[in-house]
């Protein structure tokens, strides 16, 4: 069984390694769309794997180091790449989250990245 937890960040980046005049070269912010997937067996007397707001307790001071900052300033995101963020959440939460299955990071309505480990 997989349960998720959906989050908004607001950041500003800039990518620094995109060719000269690419778009993303550019200073410019994202509603960033972060879902974090839970992986495991249902507890038959909690009838859950783990309680939603737990999952929430562990984003917490990460999602407080994101939003509203510029993430290029944040050691392991000077090239903040959805991948790169994906894989960075994915390194912060691991370690208080064990049954962390999947980082999901869109950057916009239309674009985003699935990081598993
Ligand atoms: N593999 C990646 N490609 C791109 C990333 C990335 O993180 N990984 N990031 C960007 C830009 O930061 C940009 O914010 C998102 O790109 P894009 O989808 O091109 O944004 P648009 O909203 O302008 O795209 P539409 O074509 O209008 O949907 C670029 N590439
Ligand atoms: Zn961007």
């Amino acid at each position: 069984m997989k349960i998720y937890k959906d989050f908004t960040f607001e950041a500003a980046h800039q990518l620094p390694n995109v060719p000269e005049g690419h778009k993303c070269g550019r200073l410019h912010g994202h509603s960033f769309k972060v879902r974090l997937t839970v992986e495991g067996d249902v507890d038959p007397h909690t009838g859950w794997i783990i309680d939603f707001a737990d999952i929430k307790g562990v984003f917490k001071p990460i999602y407080n180091r994101l939003d509203h900052h510029y993430l290029n300033d944040i050691e392991g995101l000077e090239n903040p790449t959805s991948e790169v963020i994906a894989e960075w959440i994915w390194n912060q939460v691991k370690p208080e989250l064990p049954l962390l299955a999947e980082v999901e990071v869109k950057e916009t309505c239309t674009c985003g990245c699935i990081y598993r480990g």
